[in-house]
Formats: structure tokens, sequence, C-alpha cells
């Protein structure tokens, strides 16, 4: 186990922004980073696994976990819950990993509540036009749904001061370069690096 505690990242924006796909093309160059499972009661989409992208569950299993306290926050969102089992998290980053999380916006401020010492990341969309090419190109909603997400989408660009850092998702692997250095400033600010360094220096003979 290492010495200090892992760092929780929230990514977090609009639907159809593109978290899932900067999210995989930075665990992709970063496997030591780990991602936290969401429970959703949403149906699982053609090619996605349970356990994998989600935990598929029923609405009334949902009820029990957050009546039993298992979430770290939950949402409601375009009439389906979702939330972040609490067990993953806290054990991840006692064991010295980041824990990055990919929720909306509602959720995110209610992690802000109990993590404050999370690192909020927004992830902005070019323009609303191009977010609303992503979400009808990705071709996974209905068009009432996609007008429902781009309502949803605009209170949630409403919110993005309440985030540390703001993200543009032009090109995801520019997108990707700046989450990267986003977590290399924010493992210098906490001084990890320094103290490594200052226990190397005590163990050098003058
Ligand atoms: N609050 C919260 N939001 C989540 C969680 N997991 C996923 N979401 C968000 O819920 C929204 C809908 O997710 P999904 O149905 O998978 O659609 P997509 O992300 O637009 O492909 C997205 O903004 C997700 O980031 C979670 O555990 N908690
Ligand atoms: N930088 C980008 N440029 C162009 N298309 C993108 C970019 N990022 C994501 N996309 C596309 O936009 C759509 C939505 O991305 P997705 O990752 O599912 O978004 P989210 O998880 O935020 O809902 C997908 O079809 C994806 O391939």
């Amino acid at each position: 186990m290492k010495d200090e505690k892992g760092i929780l990242f929230i990514l977090s924006g609009p639907s159809g922004v593109g978290k899932g796909t900067v999210r995989k093309a930075l665990f992709e160059r970063d496997p030591d980073l780990a991602y936290s499972i969401s429970v959703t009661t949403r149906q699982a989409r053609e090619g996605e696994q349970n356990g994998v992208d989600y935990f598929f569950k029923t609405k009334d299993e949902v009820k029990k976990m957050i009546e039993q306290g298992e979430f770290i926050e939950y949402a409601e969102y375009v009439g389906n819950y979702y939330g972040t089992p609490k067990a993953y998290v806290e054990q991840t980053l006692e064991e010295g990993r980041d824990v990055f999380l990919e929720i909306e916006v509602q959720g995110a401020l209610q992690v802000k509540e109990n993590f404050p010492e999370g690192v909020f990341i927004f992830l902005f969309p070019p323009s609303l036009e191009e977010l609303k090419n992503r979400i009808i190109s990705r071709g996974t909603e209905t068009e009432d749904l996609v007008r429902n997400r781009l309502l949803e989408a605009k209170k949630e660009i409403e919110m993005m001061d309440a985030y540390d850092y703001v993200v543009v998702n032009d090109d995801v692997h520019n997108a990707v370069d700046r989450i990267e250095s986003i977590v290399v400033s924010e493992h210098c600010k906490r001084e990890r690096i320094a103290s490594q360094y200052k226990k190397a220096l005590g163990s050098v003979e003058l």
C-alpha cells in the first residue's frame, strides 16, 4: 500500500459532450487510473456490458441501495437513476490510486459536498450545435430524448462556475492532454512528489 491517498477526479459535463470517449482515451494512456463504475436503472445499450460500462439494476434495487447509504451521490437523470457506489471509491483512494468519476452535474455537486478535496473538471462542447450533432450521431437516443438531453445540457452549462477546471473537448487527444496536465498539477500541488524527494534527501549522508 502507498503512503498517500489517491486523488478523486470528477469528470462531468453535458450528455454527448464526449465524457465517455475522452475518459476511455485517457484510461488507455494511463492504465493506473481507476474508474468508478456507476449503477443505473437505464436499459443497457447494444454492446454495453453489466459490470463494465455500468451495473444495471432495477429501480427497487437502487432505492434499497439509496436507503442503505451505499452511494456517494446519486441523481435522477432523464427518467433514470444513476449513482456512484461508495465502497469502491473509498477503498481505491485508500490504496493510493487516483479515481475518476464520470457523472452528470447534479451528482457532481453532491460529491462536492461530501468530498470537497475532489478535483472537479467540466468538459465543455465547442458549441451547442456541435453538442447536438454529437448526440444525434451517436444514434442512441430518440428525437424526444435528444431534445431532453439538450435542455438538460443548457442547465448544466450554467453550473460550470462550480468546477475547478473547464476543458474544451474540441479534439479527443487535446482534451486528454489537458486532463493529464490537470492530474500532474494536482499531484504537484499536494506535494506528493516533493515529499518523496524529501524522504530521499533524508537518506543521503553529507
Ligand atoms: N450523478 C451521476 N451521473 C452519472 C453516473 N453515471 C453516469 N452518469 C451520467 O448520467 C448521464 C447519462 O448517462 P448515459 O445514459 O450513460 O448517457 P451518456 O453518458 O450520454 O452516454 C451522463 O451525463 C453520465 O455521465 C453516476 O453514477 N451518477
Ligand atoms: N472531440 C470529439 N470530436 C468529435 N466527436 C466526438 C468528440 N468526443 C466525442 N465525440 C463523439 O460524440 C458522441 C458523444 O460522445 P460520448 O463519449 O458518448 O459523450 P458523453 O459520454 O458525454 O455522453 C460520440 O459519438 C463520440 O464519438
